[in-house]
């Protein structure tokens, strides 16, 4: 077994369709049992990526190494998962012959996959209806079925290509908890996801692409700067505080469309300046009504980048609403 390598490595990997680079020049690296999350608008490159991560979909250039070898070989490819976003499932099986079937393909011998059906059905919540046919299953039967097949053999890495879209808010728990497992065991997941919030519970890392290439990757703490965004409404907002704020942080967006109510976005270097705004605010005689320091959360980061002009290089924010800039 390949030990002390990453599980992902891609250095400006390429891929043309009719001379139009789909994906062009995608660098990136994911840990081994990391945790992945790789976010971009719809036709960033995203599923191209993966296919060529898998050997489905030969590079038109650069390089990707998968679990310290090639994509192609068998043996890489033995200790892959899969969970494809639209998946043709054959209705007239039941789910353990669907398991089966899989586990047959990826070459796991008779008696380990009576052994293993059972425990993977247990995991994703489809206990004791496995001899149940999957034309019978609801959606996110059908999901949670894929995704028993996507880690029934074990594998060191597992792409799930939305494995949630499906599921209602208590399965995208179970899901979450089933990644958070894998992590626990070692295995590395690579997650594409439009469900933010969900990628930013459960990833160590994202990455944001667009036009396929790769924006920004790293943690959540690396992409914002140790930024802490905080919420501040009040009633109005003279320009004497709005100084005095832009010098305790930077003003992001402020909001007065309601009459008698001022939103304000300051994002602050560290959490022992919030006092300071109370402070700012109390002095300028305005009524302050709330002060909500936020977490960084995804989808700001999400919009600011992929919302950037130009060739997608990362910019200024844009304005969402009125912006203010401090
Ligand atoms: N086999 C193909 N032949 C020609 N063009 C293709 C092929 N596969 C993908 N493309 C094009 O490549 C671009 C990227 O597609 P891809 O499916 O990788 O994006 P994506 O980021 O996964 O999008 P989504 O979030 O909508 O699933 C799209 O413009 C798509 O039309």
């Amino acid at each position: 077994m390949l030990r002390g390598v990453n599980a992902i490595e891609t250095r400006e990997l390429r891929k043309e369709y009719r001379g139009r680079a789909v994906v062009d020049g995608l660098s990136l690296t994911v840990g081994e049992g990391e945790v992945f999350g790789f976010l971009g608008p719809n036709g960033a490159g995203k599923s191209t990526t993966v296919k060529m991560l898998l050997g489905l979909v030969l590079p038109s250039g650069g390089e990707a190494r998968v679990l310290g070898g090639s994509p192609a070989d068998p043996a890489v490819r033995a200790q892959l998962g899969f969970l494809p976003e639209q998946f043709r499932f054959q209705t007239w099986m039941t789910g353990e012959e669907f398991l089966n079937f899989h586990g047959r393909l990826a070459g796991m011998p008779a008696g380990e996959l009576r052994r293993r059906i059972p425990e993977v059905l247990e995991e994703v919540g489809l206990g004791g209806r496995g001899r149940e046919s999957l034309g019978g299953y609801s959606k996110g039967m059908l999901q949670r079925c894929g995704l028993a097949g996507a880690i029934l053999a074990r594998p060191r890495l597992v792409f799930l290509d939305e494995p949630t879209s499906a599921l209602d808010p208590i399965g995208r728990v179970e899901v979450r908890e089933i990644i958070e497992r894998l992590r626990a065991q070692g295995v590395a997941v690579f997650l594409n996801s439009h469900l933010l919030s969900e990628v930013e519970q459960v990833c160590d890392r994202v990455a944001f692409v667009k036009a396929g290439r790769v924006l920004e990757q790293g943690t959540m703490r690396e992409l914002m700067g140790g930024v802490i965004p905080v919420e501040i409404r009040m009633d109005t907002l003279s320009p004497a505080l709005h100084a005095a704020l832009a010098r305790l942080g930077e003003v992001r967006h402020t909001d007065s469309n309601t009459p008698g109510r001022t939103d304000v976005e300051l994002w602050l270097q560290e959490e022992a300046a919030v006092p300071a705004v109370a402070q700012a605010v109390f002095e300028s005689g305005a009524r302050l009504y709330a002060l909500t320091p936020r977490r960084p959360d995804l989808e700001t980061m999400f919009l600011e980048l992929i919302e950037a002009p130009g060739d997608g290089a990362p910019a200024q924010a844009q304005p969402a609403r009125e912006v203010v800039r401090g």
